[in-house]
């Protein structure tokens, strides 16, 4: 058996996507354990076939394993330009709508993918749904000041949720830009109309929904990865 057929359809995923980087390159890295993967399956080209890529970060912690994995990491904003970003999701709808936003830098995320000339997102089948919302709730990152007059806002339309937690869960969450995450869900809302919505109310930083973002969604299978482009 080779290492390809004992990878597991992450680590395949990941494989996949580290194989699409070209020599000089300049990459964003995303965040979570799929896009851990990436990073380690670039750092292994990038080492062997001297790809002399540069990479740049949509979180602190994937920084710092990207830095432990020999990857050079530049800043976002010594950069005007970038090839490619590279991330999981959390919900992948059949139009390639996505949701995100389980770690705490949603914004970054955001920043990264629409900037980039291609976005590829790495998932396995666990994350294909039928509409936004399904399986999680709408992360919606809101100034802290913000938080109740947008949640009343956002009941106002049928929205239930509450204060994101830390890890701990002895206080609230703060992102990487000092801001509070609501966990949002809803009942009878389509995700473009709650995008339209989110994207109106003043106190709202960013969410976690991603419409027309995503180049292509490559689903990691047991034995193969499914290529799904927009
Ligand atoms: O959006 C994200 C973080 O904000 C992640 O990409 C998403 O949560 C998927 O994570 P994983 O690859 O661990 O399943």
């Amino acid at each position: 058996m080779t290492a390809q057929n004992i990878m597991n359809p992450k680590q395949r995923v990941a494989v996949h996507a580290a194989n699409l980087v070209e020599a000089d390159m300049i990459v964003g890295l995303g965040t979570g354990s799929t896009a851990n993967l990436f990073i380690e399956a670039l750092a292994k080209r990038n080492r062997n076939e001297h790809l002399k890529v540069t990479t740049v970060s949509s979180s602190a912690i994937s920084a710092v394993k990207a830095k432990e994995a020999g990857l050079p990491v530049v800043s976002i904003d010594s950069l005007d330009y970038l090839d490619m970003y590279v991330d999981g999701a959390d919900e992948v709808t059949p139009d390639l709508t996505l949701l995100k936003g389980r770690g705490q830098d949603l914004v970054r995320e955001k920043l990264l993918a629409s900037a980039a000339d291609q976005f590829y997102v790495l998932v396995d089948e666990s994350k294909l749904v039928e509409h936004i919302g399904q399986n999680f709730p709408v992360p919606v990152e809101v100034l802290p000041e913000a938080w109740k007059l947008v949640l009343a806002q956002l009941k106002q339309h049928g929205g239930v949720g509450e204060l994101r937690m830390n890890a701990a869960g002895d206080n609230v969450a703060f992102t990487a830009h000092g801001s509070l995450v609501l966990d949002m869900s809803f009942e009878h809302i389509d995700s473009l109309e709650l995008t339209m919505l989110l994207d109106t109310i003043a106190g709202v930083v960013e969410h976690g929904i991603f419409s027309d973002l995503a180049s292509a969604v490559f689903i990691g299978g047991e034995q193969e990865v499914e290529e799904h482009w927009r």
